[in-house]
């Protein structure tokens, strides 16, 4: 199972790379790769799993996240409403794709963090509010999914991830609260 020590920290190279499309079919390696990276964010939002193997709390993460220089992502976003069981959004994508998106920017009102980022960079992480995705799921089957507001910027995070990018590269370091008149921040 995936723990935190199989997770690359910034610094590392791999983080910086543009990452590989994927061929289809998925090899059973890459389809292994692709479970164990959805059930690493599912126990880490486990507060057994995640206490026994001290995780943290993860929503999203990108194969380069693992050393793995493919266009590989997984997503588990938490339904907001508690007693929901369904998490609103649970699944691993390949050579996922912005075709679209809002004119509409958004941010999160507490910034963002991330999984390969041992330290707090404060500031906006000024992303589109809306963004329409193309991928594959692990089958080979295409997917065309519109997302906005929290799961529109969790999927905007691990997209650059596998370009190479990191969320504070697109703070301003000199205001990091700046912010052009009409972007929405998310609470
Ligand atoms: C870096 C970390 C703080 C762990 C962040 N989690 C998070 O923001 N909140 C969270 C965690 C949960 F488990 C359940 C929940 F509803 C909310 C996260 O997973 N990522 C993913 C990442 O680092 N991918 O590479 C960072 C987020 C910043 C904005 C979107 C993803
Ligand atoms: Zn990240």
């Amino acid at each position: 199972m995936i723990t935190m020590d199989d997770i690359i920290r910034e610094g590392h190279p791999t983080l910086r790379q543009v990452a590989e499309e994927v061929a289809l079919p998925l090899t059973d390696e890459e389809r292994q790769l692709g479970d164990d990276m959805l059930t690493f964010l599912k126990n880490s939002q486990d507060p057994e799993m995640a206490e026994k193997y001290e995780l943290r709390g993860g929503v999203g993460l990108a194969a380069p996240q693992l050393n793995v220089s493919k266009r590989i992502i997984a997503l588990h976003v938490p339904n907001n409403d508690p007693d929901a069981s369904a998490p609103s959004l649970s699944t691993v994508m390949v050579n996922p794709k912005i075709i679209s998106h809002s004119v509409q920017d958004a941010c999160l009102k507490d910034g963002e963090g991330c999984l390969s980022v041992d330290r707090d960079v404060p500031g906006y992480v000024v992303r589109h509010l809306r963004v329409t995705v193309s991928y594959f799921d692990m089958d080979g089957q295409q997917h065309k999914l519109k997302l906005k507001d929290y799961e529109a910027i969790v999927i905007q995070h691990e997209i650059d991830h596998i370009n190479g990018v990191m969320f504070f590269d697109h703070i301003d370091d000199s205001n990091p609260y700046a912010v052009k008149n009409d972007v929405i921040i998310i609470e």
